[in-house]
């Protein structure tokens, strides 16, 4: 599932909810649907921060739910809702950011990454593509040669490398949800 708070005043904070690694599950997918609406039509809410508890973002796919009747909204309007958002949407990205995951904060309008977090699309390591956009998203933001490298060998990217290639806006050694709603409130 996922949590709505309202922060500093007019921030809208999700929190990505499923142990151990926020994964999207058919709860979560719902989640965001219902809290991103109530954020969303709250006149006091000017600007949104996702994040995952515990200190990791999102997973991607949730890896039991594989072989399972789909249930739930799928992934790919869902995504296409944040990034029409008229609010503008952080990630804040601890932990890891992997397929799915990276693929939600590649809608969202702006990322903060923890430095220590990890970014990729492994999807090519189950033998899959990137199926909810992230395949179009990545080399609008980085350029063809570098999304290519990185959707074709499925690795992960530190923080560091993130920023350079321009996945990242802003790496943080310190709260990466404070980082993201400083700088939520920045662009609201
Ligand atoms: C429209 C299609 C959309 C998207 C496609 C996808 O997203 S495909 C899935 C992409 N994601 C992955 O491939 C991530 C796979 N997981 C990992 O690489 C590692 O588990 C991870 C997240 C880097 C953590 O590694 P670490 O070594 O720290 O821990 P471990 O591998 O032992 O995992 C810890 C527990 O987390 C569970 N888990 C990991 N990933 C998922 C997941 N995607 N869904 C559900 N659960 C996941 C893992 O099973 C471990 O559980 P445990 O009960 O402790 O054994």
């Amino acid at each position: 599932m996922a949590q709505y708070t309202r922060v500093a005043g007019s921030v809208g904070l999700i929190t990505l909810q499923n142990p151990p690694v926020n994964a999207l599950s058919a709860m979560v997918r719902q989640g965001i649907v219902d809290t991103m609406e109530r954020a969303l039509s709250a006149p006091e809410v000017k600007s949104l921060v996702i994040c995952g508890q515990k200190e990791t973002f999102c997973g991607g796919a949730d890896i039991r739910e594989f072989g399972t009747k789909m249930s739930g909204p799928p992934l790919i309007p869902l995504i296409h809702a944040i990034e029409a958002s008229t609010k503008p949407v952080v990630a804040a990205i601890e932990g890891v950011a992997l397929g799915g995951g990276l693929e939600l904060a590649l809608g969202c309008h702006y990322r903060i990454s923890h430095s220590k977090a990890k970014l990729g699309l492994p999807e090519v390591t189950l033998g899959l593509l990137p199926a909810a956009a992230g395949s179009q998203r990545l080399p609008r933001l980085i350029g063809v040669p570098a999304a290519l490298d990185l959707i074709t060998t499925g690795r992960h990217v530190t923080a560091a490398e993130a920023l350079q290639l321009g996945i990242v806006d802003q790496v943080t050694d310190h709260s990466t949800v404070d980082a993201a709603v400083k700088f939520a409130l920045s662009v609201a």
